[in-house]
């Protein structure tokens, strides 16, 4: 089952349901086929013998289990004893544990867990996290008489900062806020003192006044936050979108496109962090983060700023919380939670009024112009409808049904459901489930120990991105992806001529691995059969590729750019190019070969220092002398882009596991 990816109740449902009628079960399933949509597979699935009955397996239900006074206290002290002993970093995750835990009605703990975080950080010399918790700590009403230490301790980060107007500031607030503090008047006379002192000392510093004048020209200052700026989408004029029979929708170059150029950034129409990273990344923008902020009834996910918190709650997150146990339990993939996602993403209204629109094929001009959180950008993606087998679509239909109780349950169709629309969602669901199977990409965050650079992608979830869903497959791609947060940067990897397909990627690439397990691992996943150059003319893997030959490019009077083959250890220099039969001077592009090895040694000097920008420029200008005269497959090239594309990683998400 492609639908579950570890043991939870769902398969055990299935299998349970299959058991119980071995001899009929396929016959029965079988009759599937002869459904004409998904939402008549879905009356199907419901009316199919034994699937209400079981229905008590599936144990959807909200469960709020997270949070809890008793287990946050325990957690605080556990804090406080870390703080104590000065180990910060102890301390910092048990007042995280603490103030997730915390339920929703215990504001005033809340503010006091997050100034006992702040001084954790503050301890910790992040300047930046401390401003975020201690604001966060005064906006949930921190108590008045203690209020003072934040003051303080937000002056003293705007010091180390440097930000001198705003430590000014701050330390006045300190002073104003020791009227209401309860300590004792010789201790009150000595921060008011200390704060008096750091006041004179900084007005008096030229830089406050220059810094001040600066502010005000500015404005307000955004607040502080740790999530990645928002970023712009984009698609390069260059990318045309074109169809034919045997290939379906296919991305394609209008114009020549260089090695290293940007062609689109684009954010997700939905994504799905995994389960596993649920407590140390935002669920909303998969940033990792230290200081999260919880929702206020699950302690399940966390999120990296009150931002992010809102717009969870405003969409997905008000159907989610307390179903995520449940959707996690059952062992549905990722793949599943993005479907359900979808659905929790819009009301039911916009679904119930789109339904026909669903079901009216549109040109791809058409699609791409529609808005960005148009259902029908994505409800038209490939989902090989009519090749499914009928137990793939029965178990898809299965999971739909599965997933549209969850909604149920979770208030989406309101306190009385109608039969009717709980169909026409499940028909939705299994739709999203079926293109979300052939379309999705998986989210990624680079993991390096500068110790010893080791460097190792790692997923953290998966994403639907409606642009670069349209893009085919190629064993030897022509663009190299990463992730900010969830949005996605597609670069190209080599030169691109006018009028050629622009191909990504979606595993298995020919330097890796050979072509039948290529093939059969694209037959099995996206069903299709690959006929890339590399899978034509059977490419050897890196490790095959002969050093004894060289593939020049034809660069006679015609300019035919056909691929020369010439022995390493060959003495002439005038070759004849068997397709245009002119001759082509190979002492270019040996000389080239001799001119990259030295720029190859810069190049992988400056990423070995961690100047990824720099090193990158240097491949990139690698790459686009070597296609210049030379043909892939050959060692150096294949190279020189495994290089090229692990700077682009780190580029994007980024974890130092130092
Ligand atoms: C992500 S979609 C790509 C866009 C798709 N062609 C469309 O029309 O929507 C993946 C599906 O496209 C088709 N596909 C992708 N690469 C292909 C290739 N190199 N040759 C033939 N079909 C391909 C397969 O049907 C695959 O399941």
């Amino acid at each position: 089952m492609t639908l579950v990816e570890k043991t939870g109740f769902f398969p055990d449902y299935y299998l349970n349901l299959k058991n119980s009628q071995s001899d009929v079960f396929d016959v029965q399933v079988g009759k599937i086929a002869a459904c004409r949509n998904d939402y008549e597979r879905l009356v199907f699935v419901e009316q199919f013998p034994g699937v209400r009955e079981n229905d008590e397996q599936l144990e959807v239900k909200r469960v709020f289990a997270g949070k809890n006074a008793d287990t946050a206290a325990q957690h605080k002290e556990k804090g406080n004893q870390a703080f104590k002993a000065k180990d910060w970093f102890e301390a910092m995750l048990f007042y995280t544990r603490s103030y997730m835990a915390l339920p929703e009605d215990k504001a005033s703990e809340r503010a006091i867990i997050l100034a006992n975080r702040s001084a954790t950080l503050f301890h910790m010399e992040k300047y930046d996290e401390t401003l975020i918790d201690v604001k966060r700590a005064i906006d949930l009403g921190y108590p008045k008489d203690l209020i003072y230490k934040l003051y303080e301790r937000q002056a003293r980060c705007y010091m180390v900062k440097k930000d001198y107007p705003k430590t000014i500031a701050c330390f006045k607030k300190c002073i104003t806020a020791l009227d209401d503090a309860k300590v004792p008047s010789e201790r009150r006379s000595k921060l008011i003192l200390d704060a008096m002192t750091m006041i004179k000392m900084l007005e008096k510093d030229p830089l406050t006044l220059k810094q001040a004048e600066r502010q005000k020209k500015l404005g307000e200052t955004k607040p502080l936050t740790m999530a990645i700026p928002d970023e712009k989408e984009y698609l390069s004029e260059f990318v045309r979108f074109d169809q034919n029979v045997a290939e379906g929708r296919f991305a394609r170059a209008a114009a020549d496109i260089t090695v290293g150029e940007e062609i689109l950034v684009e954010k997700p129409f939905v994504a799905v962090l995994l389960e596993k990273f649920a407590k140390t990344h935002c669920d909303y923008c998969f940033i990792r983060t230290a200081i999260p902020v919880a929702c206020a009834k699950c302690a399940d996910v966390l999120y990296c700023s009150e931002e992010c918190l809102s717009k969870a709650n405003a969409t997905y997150h008000k159907y989610e919380c307390g179903l995520l146990p449940t959707i996690w339990r059952s062992g549905a993939s990722v793949n599943c939670h993005m479907a359900l996602r979808i659905v929790a993403n819009k009301s039911l209204e916009y679904f119930l009024k789109l339904k026909e629109d669903i079901e009216k094929e549109l040109p791809i001009e058409e699609i791409t112009k529609l808005p960005t959180d148009d259902y029908r950008r994505v409800s038209h993606l490939e989902r090989h409808e009519k090749s499914r087998p009928p137990s793939n679509m029965f178990q898809h239909s299965l999971m739909a049904r599965f997933l549209t109780k969850c909604l149920v349950e979770a208030g989406y169709f309101g306190a009385t459901p109608k039969a009717n629309d709980v169909t026409t969602i499940g028909g939705i669901m299994l739709r999203s489930l079926q293109f979300i199977q052939f379309n999705t990409h998986e989210v990624a965050e680079l993991h390096a120990k500068k110790a010893d650079g080791n460097e190792k992608t790692v997923f953290i979830g998966g994403g639907l991105y409606p642009t670069l869903a349209l893009f085919n497959h190629s064993c030897d791609p022509g663009v190299v992806r990463y992730y900010r947060g969830t949005t996605i940067h597609v670069n190209t990897i080599r030169p691109i001529e006018a009028g050629l397909q622009i191909a990504e990627n979606y595993g298995p690439i020919y330097t890796q691995e050979g072509r039948e397990k290529r093939q059969a691992q694209l037959k099995e996943l996206y069903w299709f059969d690959c006929t890339c150059d590399p899978c034509l003319e059977n490419w050897p893997t890196f490790e095959r590729m002969p050093t004894d030959i060289i593939r020049f490019r034809c660069d006679g009077p015609k300019q035919c750019r056909a691929i020369i083959e010439v022995p390493a250890t060959c003495n002439d220099f005038m070759i004849k190019c068997v397709t245009c039969g002119e001759s082509t001077n190979i002492l270019k592009g040996l000389k080239v070969m001799q001119d990259t090895e030295l720029m190859t040694r810069t190049a992988k000097r400056l990423y070995d220092a961690g100047d990824y920008a720099k090193a990158l420029n240097k491949f990139i200008d690698l790459l686009r002398i070597m296609y210049e005269v030379l043909a892939p497959p050959f060692p150096d090239f294949c190279q020189c882009q495994q290089h090229a594309k692990d700077c682009f990683l780190h580029l994007g998400n980024f974890y130092d596991l130092n």
